[in-house]
C-alpha cells in the first residue's frame, strides 16, 4: 500500500511494535524490521515517527533503501523523493563520476555514436548480471560461475576483451548493438572501464582475467592455425579456460630470471616442462596455461594443458581468492611441439609484447577505480555532517578533493590519447613505439592511486577502513590498488622501462 500519508499521521507510531520512520520523503514501516536491524532497535525506537533522514544518511549508504524497498508504506502528502534512486544503465550525475565524453554538456573528438552504444548496454549488463555476483564472490572468495561466463561468452563479452581484431568479425557483440568489424581500441577501453563498475577488485581479476592476457599471445603467435582457432572457439564460448603463467617465486618482473624449463622430449615430439609459477591469476580453474620456460638457447613460450602432471595451489593474498591466485608445479608436464608460441629461445618479445594490452587495460581499470572513488567522497562529503556542517564545507577537504579530481582527469586524458594512436598502429608498430607511453601511463595511473586511496581514506575515517557499510568501496580500494601497482609489471620497472624506451629515439641533440 504506497499511499500518501500526512506526517501528524507518521508521528502516531512511535513503539517498538509499531514504528515508522521517514527517510527522504518515503515512509518506511519497521515494526517487523526492529529486531532484525544490524544497527540495532534503540537508534530506531530514538526516531520513531519522525524524519530521519540526516541521520539515516550518515550511516547508511542509499542502496540499503534499495534492499528494503519492501518496508516503504508510501510517500509523505504532498512531498516527493530527492534522492537519485540509480537504475540500471543510468549514468551517474555527480560532477566528475563519468569520463567527460560521458557528460552531456561536453565534447570529444574521439568516441561516436557506436561507443555510446556499447557504453549504455555494457553498464546495464554489467549491472544486472556481474555486480550481484561479483558482490557474492568477492565474500564467498569462490570462483566465477559457470552460468556467468556462458552469459558473458553469449554476449561475446569475453571475445571483446581481447581487443580489436579478427575474432570478432562475423559476431555480434551484446546481442548486436554493434558489429564486430567497427570495434576499435576506445570500445576496448569502454568494455574494460565497465567492467570494473561493480567495485570489487578480487572478482574483477577473477572473472577472466587470466584469459584476457593470455589467449592474446596465443592469438598473436601460435605457428599452428588450426590449433590457434581451436583454443580461441574453446576459450571465447566458456568451455576452457586459461591463464598466463610467467612469474616465479624466483622471478617477477624480471623474466629473464626464469627457471622454469621446457626441453624436447627424445622423440621430438613434446615439450617437457618442470617448475614451478607464482601468482597466477585464474590458475586454480585453468585448462590452458601460456608458460614462460628457459630453453636450451633462451626463453620460449609455450601453451600448456592442464593435466596430472600440473598441479595448482590456491594463494592467499590481500583480496579475495575468487581471483583465483594459483601457485603451480609443473612436473614433467608435456605439451605438444606445436604448442610453441613464436619462434623457439625467442620468447622474450612475445612477453612485451602481449603487455602492452595488458598494461593498457589495467590502466583504464585503476583509472575508472578511481573516479569512483572520487565520486563516492563527492557524495560523502556533501551528506557527512561533522561539526553541525557537510564535511564539503572544509577546505580542507576541497583541496584533496581538487587534486583527486586533477588526478583523475588527467589519467583519462592520457589515456585517451594514447587510445587513439592505438587505432592508428599495427600491433608491431604499437610494440615498438607504445610500450614506453603504456608503460609510463601504468605507473602514473597506479601512483595516483596510491594518492587518492590515501586521500579518501582520510575522508571517510573510520569507515574507510570498513569492510561494509558506508565506505565499503574505499576501503577495498584502499586494500587492493596495489594489485595494479605490481601485476603486469611493477611501477619502478614500467618508469624504468618509458624511459630507456625514450632514450632509444633520443637523436644527437645537444643544449
Ligand atoms: C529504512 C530504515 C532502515 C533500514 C532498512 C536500515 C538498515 C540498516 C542496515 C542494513 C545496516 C547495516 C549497515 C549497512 O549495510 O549499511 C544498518 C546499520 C545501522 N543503522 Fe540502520 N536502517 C534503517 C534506519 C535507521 C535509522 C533511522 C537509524 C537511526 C539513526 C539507523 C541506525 C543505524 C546504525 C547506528 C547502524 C550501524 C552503523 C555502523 O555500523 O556504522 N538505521 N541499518
Amino acid at each position: 500500500m504506497k499511499v500518501p500519508l500526512t506526517r501528524q499521521e507518521v508521528a502516531k507510531h512511535t513503539s517498538e511494535e509499531d514504528l515508522w520512520v521517514i527517510v527522504d520523503h518515503k515512509i518506511y514501516d519497521l515494526s517487523e524490521f526492529v529486531d532484525a536491524h544490524p544497527g540495532g532497535s534503540v537508534v530506531l525506537t530514538q526516531f520513531a515517527g519522525q524524519d530521519a533522514t540526516q541521520a539515516f544518511y550518515n550511516l547508511h549508504r542509499h542502496e540499503v533503501l534499495q534492499q528494503y524497498s519492501d518496508l516503504c508504506i508510501g510517500t509523505v502528502e504532498g512531498e516527493k523523493p530527492e534522492v537519485i534512486d540509480p537504475q540500471p544503465g543510468d549514468l551517474s550525475k555527480v560532477p566528475y563520476a563519468e569520463p567527460l565524453w560521458l557528460t552531456p554538456q561536453f565534447k570529444s573528438p574521439y568516441y561516436n555514436d557506436s561507443h555510446r552504444k556499447l557504453q549504455k548496454a555494457m553498464r546495464i549488463f554489467v549491472e544486472t548480471h556481474i555486480t550481484p555476483e561479483a558482490l557474492q564472490k568477492e565474500k564467498d572468495g569462490t570462483f566465477i560461475s559457470q552460468e556467468l561466463i556462458d552469459k558473458m561468452a553469449e554476449a561475446n563479452i569475453l571475445a571483446m576483451r581481447l581487443g580489436p581484431g579478427k575474432h570478432l568479425h562475423n559476431r555480434k557483440l551484446l546481442g548486436g548493438v554493434i558489429d564486430g568489424k567497427e570495434y576499435d581500441y576506445f570500445h576496448d577501453l569502454i568494455v574494460s572501464q565497465e567492467l570494473t563498475r561493480h567495485n570489487q577488485r578480487g572478482f574483477q581479476d577473477g572473472n577472466m582475467a587470466g584469459m584476457t592476457i593470455s589467449l592474446t599471445a596465443v592469438r598473436q603467435w601460435c605457428n599452428d592455425a588450426q590449433l590457434m582457432e581451436r583454443v580461441t572457439e574453446e576459450v571465447l564460448s566458456g568451455k576452457k579456460k586459461m591463464s598466463l603463467a610467467i612469474t616465479e617465486a624466483f622471478a617477477g618482473s624480471d623474466v629473464a630470471g626464469i627457471k622454469t624449463t621446457a626441453e624436447l622430449s627424445e622423440d621430438g615430439k613434446d615439450w617437457i616442462i618442470n617448475g614451478t609459477k607464482k601468482w597466477i591469476t585464474n590458475g586454480m580453474f585453468s585448462d590452458y596455461f601460456v608458460v614462460g620456460c628457459k630453453t636450451p638457447k633462451g626463453f620460449s613460450v609455450i601453451l600448456v594443458p592442464k593435466t596430472e602432471d600440473v598441479e595448482v595451489k590456491l594463494i592467499k593474498t590481500s583480496y579475495s581468492t575468487t581471483a583465483a591466485t594459483t601457485y603451480i608445479e609443473f612436473n614433467n608436464a608435456k605439451a605438444p611441439r606445436n604448442h610453441l608460441l613464436g619462434v623457439e629461445d625467442r620468447g622474450f618479445v612475445v612477453i612485451m609484447s602481449n603487455f602492452n594490452h595488458e598494461r593498457f587495460m589495467m590502466a583504464g581499470m585503476v583509472g575508472r577505480w578511481m573516479r569512483t572513488v572520487l565520486e563516492e567522497c563527492l557524495k560523502w562529503t556533501h551528506q557527512r555532517i561533522v561539526f553541525g556542517k557537510p564535511l564539503i564545507t572544509q577546505p580542507v577537504i576541497r583541496q584533496k578533493l581538487a587534486r583527486m579530481i586533477s588526478l583523475v582527469e588527467a589519467n583519462q586524458a592520457w589515456l585517451e590519447q594514447i587510445v587513439h594512436q592505438m587505432n592508428h598502429l599495427s600491433y608491431d608498430q604499437q610494440s615498438q613505439l607504445l610500450s614506453g607511453p603504456i608503460g609510463l601511463l601504468k605507473n602514473f595511473a597506479t601512483r595516483s592511486a596510491h594518492e587518492v586511496a590515501d586521500d579518501a581514506t582520510n575522508i571517510f575515517g573510520g569507515r574507510g577502513i570498513t569492510q561494509s557499510g558506508m565506505g565499503r568501496v574505499v576501503e577495498m580500494f584502499h586494500r587492493t590498488y596495489k594489485f595494479d601497482a605490481i601485476l603486469g609489471g611493477a611501477e619502478e620497472v614500467l618508469a624504468d622501462l618509458g624511459v630507456r624506451q625514450a632514450m632509444k629515439f633520443m637523436p644527437k641533440a645537444m643544449l
